[in-house]
This record gives C-alpha cells, sequence and structure tokens, in this order.
C-alpha cells in the first residue's frame, strides 16, 4: 500500500491548493489576494495565476457586512439536520449561495436564458463532502427561489449497474471515467440547458453499492440543477445524437462549478467513516453490500477498506479527479473539521 494509512491518521490542518479558469462575480474579487505559488510544487505552478485565494479570515471581513437571511426552516436543515454549524453557513455559503440566485434572477430578465435552469457543478474525490454541500446549496437556493425549484443530481446516477461492471471487468474502476455512462450525462445538462421540461434519471445507492433497478429521479421544469460527482469537471467528450459534429463535455453545460477541496488524509478518514456507518447499519439490512462484511472485526473491516481507498479511490483522485480542480470556478478548501479555510476564485468572470 502507497500510503499505508491508518484509520487513526490525524489532521495536520495544512491546506494546499492550485487552479485555473474564469468566473463569476464581482464581489469574490480583489480583497485578500495572496499567490499560491508558495504553497505548490513546480509542476502545479503554471495553472496558479488564475484564481485568487481568500484565507477564511479576508473572506469573513469582506462579507460580514452583507446582511442574509436564513428562513427557520431552512436553519432547521442545515443546523439541526445536516449539523453544519451557523458560522459556516452565514460566513461561507450564505454569501456564495445569494450570488448564485443573484445570477439566477439576472439570467431570468433575458428572453434567452429565460426558463432555462442555472447548473451547478460540484467536484471533489469521493467523500470529499459534494453530496454536502450539494445539499448546503440546495437548501439555501430553495429558500430563496421556492420549494422544489432546485434539484440535486448524482453523477453516480449514471455508473454503470454492478453487473453491467462486471460483465466489463471494470468493478476495480468503478468511479473511473470508463465506469460511468458520460453520454447519458450530458445529454441531460444537454436537455436541460436546451429548456426540456421533464427529466428522469436513475438512482445510485452507497448501500447496494448499484443502481436501484426499480427507482428513479423524476423532476419538472427546474430553477436551478445542482450537478455532484466526482466526475463533472473532467474532459471525458461525447457525441450527442442531435449534435452529432460536435464532441460536449459535462463543462460545456455548467454556469458555474465549485470543487470541494481536503487533504486526502482527511478524505481517507472521512471515507472510513462512512464505510463504518454502512457496514454497522448493514447488520439489520441483509439487502446492503456491507452485510457480507458484517462478519469482519472493525480492524479488518477498516483494513480491507483502506485498501480500496489506496487501489481504487486514491489513483482516481490522482489521475482524474485533482487533474480537473483547476477548471473549477470555485475551490472551496476543507479542514479536518469540514471547516473551509480558503476560498479560491477564478479571475475571468465568466458570464
Ligand atoms: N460540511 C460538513 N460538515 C460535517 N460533515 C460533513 C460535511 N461534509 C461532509 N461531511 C461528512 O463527510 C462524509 C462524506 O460526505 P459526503 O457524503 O457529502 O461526501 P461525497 O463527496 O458526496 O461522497 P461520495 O461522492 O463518495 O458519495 C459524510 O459522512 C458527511 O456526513
Ligand atoms: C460511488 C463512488 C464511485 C463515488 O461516490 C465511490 O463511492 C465508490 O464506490 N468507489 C469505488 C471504491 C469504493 O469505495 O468501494
Amino acid at each position: 500500500m502507497f500510503l499505508g494509512i491508518k484509520y487513526s491518521f490525524k489532521n495536520d490542518g495544512m491546506d494546499r491548493v492550485q487552479s485555473k479558469k474564469i468566473v463569476i462575480l464581482s464581489f469574490f474579487c480583489h480583497n485578500g489576494q495572496r499567490s499560491l505559488k508558495r504553497r505548490m510544487n513546480m509542476s502545479q505552478e503554471a495553472d496558479l495565476t488564475l484564481h485568487v485565494r481568500y484565507q477564511r479570515d479576508k473572506w469573513n471581513e469582506r462579507h460580514q457586512a452583507t446582511p442574509f437571511s436564513l428562513s427557520a426552516e431552512a436553519h432547521v436543515e442545515l443546523i439541526d439536520k445536516l449539523k453544519i454549524s451557523e458560522h459556516e453557513i452565514r460566513q461561507v455559503y450564505l454569501p456564495i449561495a445569494s450570488r448564485f440566485v443573484e445570477l439566477y434572477h439576472h439570467l431570468q430578465q433575458a428572453p434567452r436564458t429565460a426558463n432555462i435552469p442555472l447548473i451547478i457543478g460540484v467536484a471533489g474525490s469521493v467523500a470529499g463532502g459534494k453530496s454536502t454541500i450539494a445539499q448546503i446549496f440546495h437548501t439555501l437556493f430553495e429558500d430563496s427561489l421556492g420549494r422544489d425549484s432546485v434539484t440535486i443530481v448524482s453523477t453516480d446516477s449514471f455508473l454503470y449497474p454492478m453487473k453491467i461492471m462486471t460483465e466489463k471487468d471494470i468493478l476495480h474502476r468503478k468511479g473511473f471515467p470508463e465506469s460511468y455512462d458520460m453520454e447519458g450525462f450530458v445529454r441531460l445538462l444537454y436537455e436541460c440547458k436546451s429548456g426540456f421540461s421533464n427529466f428522469k434519471v436513475p438512482i445510485y445507492s452507497h448501500d447496494t453499492y448499484d443502481i436501484l433497478p426499480d427507482e428513479t429521479l423524476t423532476f419538472t421544469r427546474p430553477k436551478m440543477v445542482i450537478v455532484e460527482g466526482l466526475n463533472v469537471l473532467q474532459v471525458v467528450p461525447v457525441q450527442l445524437d442531435l449534435l452529432k459534429r460536435t464532441s460536449w463535455i459535462a463543462a460545456d453545460f455548467l454556469d458555474i462549478s465549485i470543487y470541494v477541496d481536503a487533504e486526502e488524509e482527511n478524505q481517507i478518514i472521512w471515507y472510513l467513516e462512512r464505510v463504518k456507518r454502512l457496514w454497522k447499519e448493514a447488520r439489520t439490512n441483509p439487502h446492503s453490500y456491507y452485510h457480507q462484511f458484517t462478519s469482519l472485526s472493525e480492524e479488518e473491516l477498516l483494513n480491507r477498506a483502506t485498501n480500496v481507498w489506496n487501489e481504487i479511490n486514491h489513483v482516481n483522485l490522482h489521475n482524474y479527479i485533482l487533474p480537473s480542480r483547476e477548471r473549477a470556478d470555485v475551490i472551496l478548501h476543507k479542514n479536518g473539521d469540514h471547516s473551509v479555510t480558503d476560498i479560491y476564485v477564478q479571475r475571468k468572470l465568466r458570464i
């Protein structure tokens, strides 16, 4: 095992990031800029000039004067249910969410973009916190735009079912580009941006480790769509039936993208915590993929999961996920306790 990481690995609190490409609204820029180069190795430096880094205290100074409201329902959802601190919501997520909502309203005013959903991509590592951050934004957006106006789609919905992955002999590459129906995913984004009304996507379950055979997510006329997944910013060109001459990637259809970043040591801890939770729940659920491991001791389970991380998720992180980070408009770097320490924003205005 090249990492040799044990479950007891502690967060060392270090942060690092790099990046590239265009962005958003003026409020993100100027204050608190600092070169990232000091923190990067040589091979990454070429891309660093495209992002501006805001350390958390600078970010807070910048946004503390702006009044942001949070309804009682959103408060319950975020603070009581998701267990995100009010501090974190007010200081980090609300300022970003309110600008995305402004952008949505702005686009609604132009006939060309009216009634077309805003699509926000959330990328990052396995167990890095993508779906939690997608959930935070979902709650904040619906607080402004109304209930059932925002949909989260996970790209895991486009993983090939386990049966097909077994036939193709790619189970050991689950989460790698070839394990997804990328054409299906990109087609969904294309249809959202073309003004289609009704959508239907498969559902993936971490419990069964597979696509659920009889369930689908349906949604109609969303105002915003949050697509979260480790491959949202990857360059996997596909051709669509209606637009045969051009190759498309998912990022072609995103209005804004966020990369959720953290030290790998922390990601492994979060991953192992999730595996342990699924394993405990599997004791009373024979349908769970983790039921087959309930005879293992906790140490055996965590050793097995560490191997899975090292052999699959670590390789995926370094070969395919991290190389897409530079493409993100906003990079949120999290500490071991999930608090955001740095916000990196692309300099170029996208829209
Ligand atoms: N901001 C946060 N505050 C507290 N806990 C969090 C936060 N973000 C994530 N977590 C915890 O970290 C773990 C992984 O988070 P999450 O499921 O959101 O990751 P993910 O990137 O969507 O994973 P995957 O893509 O593999 O499904 C979960 O146990 C979640 O509860
Ligand atoms: C479903 C994905 C690909 C992403 O969420 C991931 O959780 C996964 O299952 N990776 C394969 C290796 C593993 O963690 O079991």
